[in-house]
């Protein structure tokens, strides 16, 4: 089936009809404006990103629900930066006219599925006809108790720095998919289905343990470069402890070189903080369904700026990058 046998509100009927019902929010889809109410004492926190076709994702790489899986958690994964909880979901579609409607269904429900996953319900969008390729805007709200609230800019120096899951997967996948081949499928799945790591930045914040984070979607360095430009700070990296999958490490070994797709690859969507050092015992035991999280260095007064060294404290020049889309 055609888009155009079932038309813009058809398709929004298709969608409104799964979308979940949550207390907190009184109007969902169907209105000029979703209405929700914010709990007392609560922040509201609102983040956007766009995925667009070509540019983050080619069509023939993942299926559809995937796409959907991934459009939602990479968006989710800015709320678990600051700590927050995840409560509305706006999708923002537009479509090439060809699309078909089982593919539209496959995207939806992946979406739908996402959000039940990180407790968010969708609650209202825009679809329009795209020219060409596939445009994907989601933006999410969620919220934070005031005091829990963890910014880019908290970070002192003498934390230590941290961060969750393992690095440069999603990045040694993409470099495979671009090169025509197919990725090791536990690599393939950083790259297409990403976790946010909501669970672990709201315990983070809930235990009062981040002081500064952000989650890494351009590559550790870039996003690390965020937070000590935001908090005025410099920080030491250890390029010899970077929590590596055993896939990466099995292709670092064929290939020293690899290791800046660690640095710099960007898509990791994993949590990036600095702590202070007398919480490195409560940070070290969080290891939230198996993700580990790894300390990889400390924050150093600014005049240091980025010092990367290897296992014996030599420095190392960082690799140019990280993700920028007009660089
Ligand atoms: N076109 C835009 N208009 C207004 N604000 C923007 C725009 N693009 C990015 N921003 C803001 O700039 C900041 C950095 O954006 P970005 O690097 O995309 O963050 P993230 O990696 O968290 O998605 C964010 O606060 C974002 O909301
Ligand atoms: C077809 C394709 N080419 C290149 C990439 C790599 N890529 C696209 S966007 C991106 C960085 C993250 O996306 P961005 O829009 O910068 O997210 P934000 O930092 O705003 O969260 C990377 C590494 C990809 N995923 N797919
Ligand atoms: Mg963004």
């Amino acid at each position: 089936m055609k888009l155009g046998d079932i038309g813009e509100f058809g398709f929004i009927e298709r969608i409104r009809k799964r979308a979940a019902a949550a207390s907190h929010l009184l109007l969902g889809i169907g209105d000029d404006c979703a209405v929700s109410r914010v709990a007392p004492g609560e922040l509201l926190l609102a983040s956007t990103d766009l995925l667009i076709e070509d540019i983050h994702f080619r069509r023939g790489w993942s299926d559809m629900h995937t796409l959907g899986r991934k459009s939602v958690s990479v968006n989710v994964s800015d709320l678990a930066a600051m700590g927050g909880r995840a409560l509305n979901l706006y999708l923002g579609l537009g479509i090439p006219a060809d699309t078909s409607v089982e593919d539209l269904d496959a995207f939806a429900n992946g979406v739908l599925d996402a959000c039940a996953a990180y407790g968010a319900v969708l609650a209202g969008g825009d679809t329009c006809r795209s020219p060409g390729p596939l445009f994907i805007s989601v933006t999410v709200e969620g919220s934070v108790p005031e005091a829990q609230l963890v910014t880019r800019a908290g970070a002192r120096p003498g934390d230590l720095l941290w961060v969750s899951g393992t690095l440069g997967d999603s990045a040694l996948a993409l470099r495979e998919l671009l090169a025509g081949r197919r990725p090791p499928a536990l690599l393939a799945a950083r790259h297409h289905d990403p976790c946010a790591r909501l669970d672990l930045g709201r315990v983070l914040a809930v235990q009062g343990l981040a002081t500064a984070m952000i989650d890494v979607s351009d590559g550790l360095l870039a996003d690390l470069g965020h937070i000590l430009d935001s908090s005025a700070v410099g920080a030491l990296v250890e390029r010899d402890v970077l929590p590596l999958s055993p896939a990466f490490r099995a292709a670092l070994q064929a290939e020293p070189a690899l290791l800046d797709l660690a640095l710099c690859g960007g898509e990791d969507y994993e949590l990036l903080f600095t702590s202070p050092p007398e919480k490195a015992a409560a940070v070290a035991a969080l290891a939230i369904e198996g993700v580990p999280v790894t300390q990889i260095g400390c924050v150093l007064p600014q005049d240091h700026g980025v010092r990367l060294v290897d296992a014996q404290g030599r420095p190392c020049a960082p690799p140019r990058g990280g993700f920028d889309h007009f660089y």
